[in-house]
């Protein structure tokens, strides 16, 4: 079978954008992976799906595949890719949009320069939303912020705090992201069983009140150029925690976002940009795929 597909990324953070709309698209956790792998297929952080609504007032349903086949309930750079996707195939014309994901509506809007501002819906600070067992873990708390320790292998711990985008985030604070351990701790952190359905590790240096440097080491991928939901939780996480002011810049390796939150309301504005578009035998793909030396 034939797709169409568009490669798209948000501040270097880079999507297979498929339209579920016009064409049948059947996704699975193998042809996620097949497509994402970037020797054998496309290559690609995410699967971005465009559906159908079940919910009555949303235009589309938004689902996100993540490079490993793991089906994910957020993404906030791709959801800025999923609107300019669906103005520019002249899926619908409304603008805002409202999009269905797994938790819920979101409202992605684009702007007059060419950015996009997401309305990132529901934010959960406690540890059962994502879920987090901090059963016999020593923890402090900061302002209105939680931080929890947690032990490391070769002795000390780390200190994180906890919350859900809809997906779920740590988020470690340090001294300057160029050094931190991000593909040791990331790693670690991600795939934690304390963490009951893995986590994305988010690590923060707070530059000044409206300004920080982050890397995300991401579940089901691995470090990231830009993470638009990490990005949402460091800042809250930072204005929680009594770092930070809203407005926040959050300087990513791929690029710049602007994270705004009045301790309800989560926007979060930044760009979108399309590669090419192409088309692919998924079938094919997946039968070449599966031939490899795993
Ligand atoms: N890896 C994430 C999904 C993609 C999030 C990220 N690409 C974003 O922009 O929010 C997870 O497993 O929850």
């Amino acid at each position: 079978m034939i797709w169409q597909f568009t490669k798209m990324h948000g501040a270097g953070n880079d999507f297979i954008v498929l339209d579920g709309v016009s064409q049948p698209i059947e996704m699975t956790p193998e042809r996620a992976r097949a497509l994402a792998h970037r020797q054998l297929g496309i290559g690609a952080d995410q699967i971005l799906l465009v559906e159908t609504p079940s919910h009555p007032e949303a235009d589309f349903r938004y689902r996100i595949f993540n490079a490993d086949g793991s089906e994910v309930e957020h993404c906030g750079n791709g959801s800025r890719c999923f609107v300019r996707f669906v103005h520019e195939q002249r899926l619908s014309r409304r603008n805002p949009l409202r999009a269905e994901i797994a938790t819920g509506l979101i409202t992605l809007e684009e702007k007059e320069d060419n950015s996009v501002t997401v309305d990132m819906g529901v934010t959960r600070f406690d540890p059962a939303a994502l879920p987090f067992d901090t059963e016999g873990l020593s923890h402090s708390q900061e302002h209105e912020e939680t931080l929890w320790n947690l032990p490391l292998p070769q002795g000390g711990m780390v200190t994180l705090s906890t919350l859900a985008i809809s997906n779920p985030h740590a988020v470690l604070l340090v001294d300057n992201i160029d050094t931190a351990p991000v593909a040791t701790l990331g790693p670690f952190i991600e795939s934690h069983p304390r963490f009951g359905n893995r986590v994305n590790v988010g690590f923060m240096q707070v530059v000044n009140r409206h300004h920080i440097r982050l890397r995300v080491y991401e579940r089901g991928v691995g470090e990231t150029l830009s993470c638009g939901t990490g990005a949402c939780a460091a800042v809250a996480t930072g204005i929680r925690r009594g770092l930070l002011d809203s407005p926040v810049t959050v300087q990513t390796r791929g690029g710049l976002l602007t994270i705004e939150w009045n301790g309800t309301q989560l926007k979060m504005t930044g760009p979108a940009t399309t590669v090419f578009s192409g088309q692919i035998d998924i079938d094919k793909l997946v039968k070449d795929f599966c031939l490899k030396d795993e």
